[in-house]
């Protein structure tokens, strides 16, 4: 079964091209990271997958049934800007339509919200809130029903560092439970905190960055750093400490490590990718500005 795919998709606004002919598909549960400068058309994209935009020409496919499919939505959430809350309701009222459109126990609601930690603020109107308040709410709504597709529109924005590590957090656990995340930012260095998988869009085409740079550098930290050199060749390993390594391999490389070493005495705590920078592949791509 895919879990995404766009097949020749092309979208213009008037004479400019946001998407070119895209084929692209997801065929398992990952966490993808959507970069390009701003109006490349990120969102753009996202609310075509949503249903929300129209595809001038090509199909999109979300788990096999077409992106029109209307049932779609208990499968498939997305976190728009904040203009989908409504000011006069409390993030209360807006957690409760989740809840009963989804017929969500309250465990579930009392996890999210918890993991999060935005209890206190709930029974208050939203136009009362914060940016970051707004934004957590949102994250809250588009996360409580655990879908097998989550797409976040820079999720970041606005939240602080605690925040931030609530996020990966969540979205790392959905993933291990079977969900794919597509999410966009322009913070590049949390980019490669939550995830190897970044997807550039570049003139109209998505570039998966793996394409550009076939090896990633990890910082990795686990209890015994040296037990690393028993599993992968000298040349992919070097140590910093006894426990934090750095690891050169591709990202499904990693991948496999970390499975293999989850839930043993050597299970991999913290990795950081500082492939051969996502920064600076970004300024490669788009030095010209030629974009907007
Ligand atoms: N309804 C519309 N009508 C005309 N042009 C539009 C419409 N929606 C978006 N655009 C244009 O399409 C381009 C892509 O916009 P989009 O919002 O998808 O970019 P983005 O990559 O999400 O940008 P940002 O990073 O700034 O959020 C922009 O130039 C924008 O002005």
């Amino acid at each position: 079964m895919s879990i995404l795919a766009l097949q020749q998709v092309t979208k213009s606004f008037g004479p400019q091209q946001i998407l070119d002919h895209v084929d692209f598909t997801i065929d398992t549960p990952t966490i993808m990271a959507l970069v390009a400068p701003n109006g490349s058309g990120k969102t753009t994209l996202m609310d075509i997958i949503a249903n929300l935009g129209r595809v001038d020409s090509g199909t999109v496919t979300v788990l096999d049934r077409p992106h029109t499919d209307q049932m779609l939505y208990t499968d498939m959430t997305y976190m728009q800007g904040d203009t989908t809350l409504f000011m006069n309701m409390t993030g209360q009222d807006h957690i409760e339509l989740i809840q009963r459109s989804y017929h969500l126990p309250a465990e579930r609601v009392e996890q999210v919200v918890g993991e999060f930690g935005i209890g206190q603020f709930l029974q208050k109107k939203v136009k009362t809130y914060s940016l970051g308040m707004k934004q957590l709410l949102l994250i809250t709504l588009a996360l409580l029903p655990a879908p097998k597709l989550v797409m976040l529109d820079e999720p970041v924005n606005g939240l602080d560092p605690k925040a931030v590590q609530s996020l990966r957090n969540a979205l790392q656990r959905l993933n291990d439970q079977g969900s794919t995340i597509i999410f966009s930012s322009h913070d590049l260095s949390e980019v490669d905190r939550l995830t190897d998988n970044v997807v550039f869009l570049v003139r109209g085409k998505l570039v998966p960055i793996t394409t550009l740079a076939p090896t990633t550098t990890y910082t990795v930290v686990l209890p015994d750093a040296r037990f690393l050199t028993t599993l992968l060749d000298a040349e992919q390993v070097q140590l910093i400490t006894p426990t934090k390594a750095t690891v050169t391999v591709p990202p499904a490389e990693m991948a496999a490590l970390r499975t293999k070493l989850q839930g043993t005495a050597h299970a991999i705590l913290d990795a950081v990718a500082t492939r051969q920078g996502t920064e600076a592949l970004y300024f490669k791509l788009f030095s010209q500005n030629e974009i907007r």
